[in-house]
């Protein structure tokens, strides 16, 4: 399975970069950042109205290479600038073709909190996010133990960084929530076969409660589409390749945002 390859890649990639960066010096550089309240970002997104995650992103293992010509920090201010509540950035390199630079850079130039969009399976990862200015971290349900899980998101929250818990279906909803989880986010993209379908949103909305924020992830192809989620009570939509391949990134996301 994907995650599996993902995981095994992540492992070896922050093995090399914890020997060439040790963990004391990018705790040292996530403590010198300005101090962010998780709690701040979990309140933009249970605040009415559908909010717009606008992903900046590449290539992917489902859609090979999405874009030629990646001018990722003008995607970003353009996403800012129409208004999105977070950028999602991914760093993970063999898959995505992300890169812990792109976040950097991003974070340097724009308010609008920022994402890192990787697959967090060691500490060293949060800190690294923190020390690259995100204000979000990404905790997968799926490839953590319910103890690491529990432990990443206390992490986060000390360094004030939120979490979007990912959870794939009913169990992993409840792991999410009895790890204390504030964001979870559903993604409607099975990571076996690649099909998306918004059952899996439709089906999981009700077990979250509505004092947790709940983010659908992938498949949105049009306005309609987030429309359709915002019916079912979602707080949020993670939008990456439609965003990434289309010519007016801000009227599809200001149209997004209208929705009530
Ligand atoms: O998109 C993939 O192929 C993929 C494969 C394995 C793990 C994660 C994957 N996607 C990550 C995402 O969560 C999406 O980038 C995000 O939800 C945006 O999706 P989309 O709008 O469909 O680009």
């Amino acid at each position: 399975m994907i995650l599996d390859d993902l995981v095994s890649a992540t492992s070896d990639r922050i093995n090399l970069e914890m020997q060439q960066t040790p963990l004391a010096t990018v705790k040292q550089a996530a403590l010198k950042q300005p101090k962010t309240n998780a709690q701040d970002i979990y309140d933009r997104f249970l605040s009415t109205g559908v909010h717009v995650i606008g992903e900046v992103k590449k290539a992917s293992p489902s859609k090979g290479i999405i874009v030629n010509d990646f001018p990722y920090l003008e995607i970003a201010e353009q996403y800012s600038a129409a208004g999105v509540t977070a950028i999602s950035v991914l760093t993970e390199p063999d898959y995505f073709k992300g890169d812990l630079k792109y976040l950097q850079t991003i974070t340097e130039h724009v308010d609008t909190p920022v994402l890192r969009k990787d697959f967090t399976i060691d500490p060293y990862m949060i800190y690294q996010a923190k020390a690259s200015g995100a204000k979000i971290i990404l905790l997968i349900v799926a490839i953590l133990t319910p103890e690491q899980l529990s432990a990443y998101l206390k992490l986060a929250h000390q360094l004030g960084l939120a979490a979007i818990v990912e959870a794939h279906d009913e169990a992993e909803i409840k792991v999410a929530l009895n790890a204390g989880a504030k964001m979870i986010g559903v993604n409607n993209r099975n990571l076996k076969n690649f099909t998306v379908s918004f059952e899996n949103s439709i089906k999981l909305r009700p077990l979250v409660p509505k004092s947790v924020a709940f983010i659908a992830e992938s498949g949105v192809k049009t306005v309609a589409d987030v429309q359709k989620l915002a019916e079912i009570g979602v707080n949020g939509v993670l939008i990456g390749e439609t965003l990434m391949r289309s010519n007016n990134k801000a009227a599809f996301i200001e149209a997004a945002q209208e929705i009530d």
